[in-house]
């Protein structure tokens, strides 16, 4: 079973992740998993973090000469603002705990239930962890994860479709080729809407405001059967969508059609299926999304997820101070005004887990060439069983 754990604070010196359960005899090209950190990095809306930061994997262990050896892999990404940082969160010896104490709590963020519930007097406890800094590393972990994926072809792509009030429509018509993109680094879709959804950004910032938005995930060539209808746990799409939503300021999934579905009549979403000899089993649509009854449908995923407007507010709300519950506005923390096309980056990276650890499952392996030579035979199977779709 393909499992993680991470650890590390905003300002601390290091996030750090175990991942244990990693075939072995797979080839890990570092350049692969800097670059995802690279794409998190970017988007327009970020705050002055990312120009202290330059996101690098330091592997630890798990690996030699590139390549994975079974056991855990412990990976690092150094902090480089710890620097300006040591006197307040270096972990051992006297710190200085006033000059960056935070008492005003900020709504929409995890500083009052967080203080509350862990027995604070500084916010600061809580809000070094419940930071999205927190992402980097799990970008990491998702990009290992794409490393063995990509073996069996596997591709993950996103893009922002909705910023505040700008929307595209009818996206699902789209091409989605496009690799450069300040919005997004990511593929983005059309032009125009970069623009509008920049000056979207701006407007907010200028009016000391934030923003939330919509993107899209899309995965290729996910084999027919990953997930089973049998258990709540099984099923892909409940995995995905727990995942997706443990993504700081995500607040809602959607697969395929989405919400939309509930608009149209039966007739119009699910997705008929058809035989012929030259296609094997095949559908003309995929509204649903790739995945039925837990399943996947060997059709491309379709994910959707709402992330909402960033909780620090340069023109501040009103709260309270946690240790004298007087009213006042809430502090400000250097903060992004937008991150959607950084979250975009963080969701396919965090899906790439969940498609590896139900793959690793589903064919079983603890090396490599098993892993091959299992996904073959099921594939062949299949194949016997009119699926043409094949490897
Ligand atoms: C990539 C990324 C960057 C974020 N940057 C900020 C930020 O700069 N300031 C902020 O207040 N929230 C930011 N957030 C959102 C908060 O971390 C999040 O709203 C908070 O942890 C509370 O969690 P919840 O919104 O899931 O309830 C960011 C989220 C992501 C995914
Ligand atoms: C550090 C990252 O995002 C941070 C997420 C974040 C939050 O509250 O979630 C608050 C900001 O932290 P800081 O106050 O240090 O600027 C963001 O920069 C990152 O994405 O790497």
């Amino acid at each position: 079973m393909l499992r993680y754990l991470t650890s590390g604070e905003s300002h601390g010196k290091s996030l750090i992740a175990i991942l244990e359960g990693m075939p072995s005899n797979l080839y890990i090209n570092v350049e692969n998993i800097n670059r995802e950190l690279f794409r998190r990095q970017q988007g327009y809306g970020r705050g002055d973090r990312m120009k202290i930061e330059k996101d690098n994997v330091n592997i630890l262990s798990g690996l030699r000469g590139n390549i994975t050896i079974g056991s855990p892999i412990a990976i690092e990404i150094r902090n480089k603002d710890y620097e300006n940082w040591k006197e307040y969160m270096k972990t051992i010896g006297e710190i200085d705990l006033q000059s960056k104490k935070v008492t005003k709590a900020r709504p929409g963020h995890a500083d009052l239930v967080g203080t509350l519930k862990y027995d604070f007097e500084d916010v600061r406890n809580v809000l070094e962890r419940a930071s999205a800094r927190e992402t980097a590393i799990r970008v990491a972990i998702g990009a290992i994860c794409k490393e063995f994926l990509s073996n069996f072809n596997i591709d993950f792509t996103s893009h922002v479709v909705q910023i505040g009030k700008q929307k595209i429509k009818n996206n699902f018509s789209f091409n989605y080729i496009k690799e450069k993109s300040e919005i997004s680094q990511v593929r983005c879709v059309d032009e125009n809407f970069e623009k509008l959804f920049i000056d979207e950004i701006k407007r907010g910032k200028y009016e000391g405001d934030s923003l939330g938005g919509v993107f899209e995930i899309r995965i290729k060539n996910v084999p027919l059967g990953l997930g089973s209808y049998v258990h709540y746990d099984k099923k892909l799409d409940s995995v995905l969508s727990a995942h997706l939503m443990s993504i700081q300021g995500i607040k809602g999934v959607e697969f395929g059609l989405g919400f939309e579905i509930a608009f149209l009549r039966g007739s119009l979403v699910q997705d008929e299926i058809y035989y012929s000899n030259e296609k094997g089993i095949y559908r003309n649509t995929n509204n649903l999304g790739g995945i039925e009854g837990g399943v996947s449908t060997g059709e491309e995923i379709i994910i959707r997820c709402v992330m909402k407007p960033i909780p620090t507010l340069y023109k501040p709300l009103n709260s309270i101070d946690v240790n004298t519950l007087e009213n006042y506005k809430a502090s400000i923390e250097r903060s992004d005004n937008c991150a959607v096309p950084a979250a975009s980056v963080v969701a396919e990276n965090v899906c790439a887990f969940v498609i590896a650890k139900f793959f690793i499952d589903k064919f079983s392996g603890d090396n490599m060439n098993d892993i091959i030579k299992n996904y073959k035979s099921y594939m062949e199977r299949l194949e016997g069983r009119g699926w043409k779709k094949g490897i």
